[in-house]
């Protein structure tokens, strides 16, 4: 079985990680979500002033394109960003492993967040294919597609602060972890990497919290989005925090020392550093948080903040996630 690796890239603060995709034989950079479940692309089925920065990718140069008549995509993400446009199949190769006929969506709308993001040109859904968006027939994800050829069914992510990581496809690479690898049983029935998240630690004094909801691992995310009583309780302990509605969420002198949080992954629970919670600076003496509150979604959203402080395995053969430390 084949195994595949390709470098994860990030952009300004760790707000997103990006990745090489070839597509059809042309290259592009893409986010790979695992929160979401499309491929899609910015194409030049766009309007050229929604383009400008960004590699688009061009059916008509693809000699191996092939057009999905009459289908159509339409995503919006959780921060109000999204996109929308036509699909067809194409040969899409990452790290040397190659998905023949994947369906790759291909733009012909974009919001305003991705026109200005000149990073990105497109993003690369790892969720489950029950919550791809793609009419009138759902589509499979590259990892979905490609997973029978593989050594074995699961992906890693090893993502780093402020410095290029890695995706892994077909096997965990154990010279990127230390210790044991502690797993949780997943629900995917919603989409999503989803699992049980029903204690917290604040400064290394544990809660339970049986009301908390379920939290998803994912890696389109940039930040902890976790429930809002837990939020409230750690900036509690942070001296000058508030909940800033102009700043979009917690903020605090950037003196103050952060208590350490963990997190619930099923019954195990990740220490995240306090000194690796602050998110970027809003001004030069004040902060923004890593750890935000979700306004009770419902969801608890275990994003990149995670990701950079502990090795992550989404195993599909076991539907389980697990996580290391590095
Ligand atoms: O939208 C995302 C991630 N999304 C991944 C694809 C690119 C654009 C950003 N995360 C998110 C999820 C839930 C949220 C939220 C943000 O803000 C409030 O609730």
């Amino acid at each position: 079985g084949e195994t595949a690796e390709v470098t994860a890239s990030p952009e300004a603060n760790d707000a997103e990680y990006l990745s090489p995709v070839s597509i059809g034989g042309q290259t592009l950079n893409l986010d790979f979500d695992t929160g979401s479940a499309d491929l899609w692309v910015f194409s030049t089925e766009l309007p050229t002033s929604e383009t400008s920065g960004h590699t688009t990718f061009d059916p008509s140069k693809s000699s191996t394109f092939k057009k999905y008549d009459g289908a159509t995509w339409k995503i919006s993400y959780g921060d109000g960003s999204g996109a929308s446009g036509d699909v067809g199949f194409d040969n899409v190769a990452i790290g040397g492993a190659t998905a023949t006929s994947q369906a790759v969506e291909l733009a012909t709308s974009v919001s305003s967040q991705f026109v200005s993001d000149q990073a990105n040109d497109g993003l690369l859904g790892l969720a489950f294919s029950n919550i791809n968006t793609v009419s009138p027939t759902k589509q499979k994800t590259w990892f979905e597609t490609i997973k029978s050829q593989l050594e074995n069914p699961l992906f890693t992510a090893d993502l780093e602060k402020d410095a290029s990581g890695t995706y892994d496809f077909g096997n965990i690479d154990s010279s990127k972890y230390t210790g044991d690898i502690h797993y949780a049983p997943v629900d995917k029935s919603g989409g999503f990497w989803e699992f049980n998240s029903k204690s917290y630690s604040i400064g290394g004094t544990k809660s339970s919290c049986t009301t908390c909801s379920p939290a998803i691992a994912d890696t389109g995310t940039s930040l902890l989005l976790v429930d809002d009583d837990v939020a409230k309780a750690y900036y509690a302990q942070v001296d000058g925090s508030k909940n800033d509605s102009t700043q979009g969420g917690y903020v605090y002198p950037c003196s103050s020392n952060l208590p350490d949080f963990g997190i619930a992954i099923g019954d195990y629970i990740a220490v995240l550093k306090g000194s690796d919670l602050t998110y970027a600076n809003v001004d030069s003496s004040t902060c923004f948080g890593g750890i935000q509150s979700n306004a009770n979604s419902g969801m608890q959203i275990f994003g990149d903040v995670m990701f950079k402080q502990y090795f992550a395995v989404f195993d599909a053969g076991n539907t389980q996630f697990g996580v290391a430390s590095k």
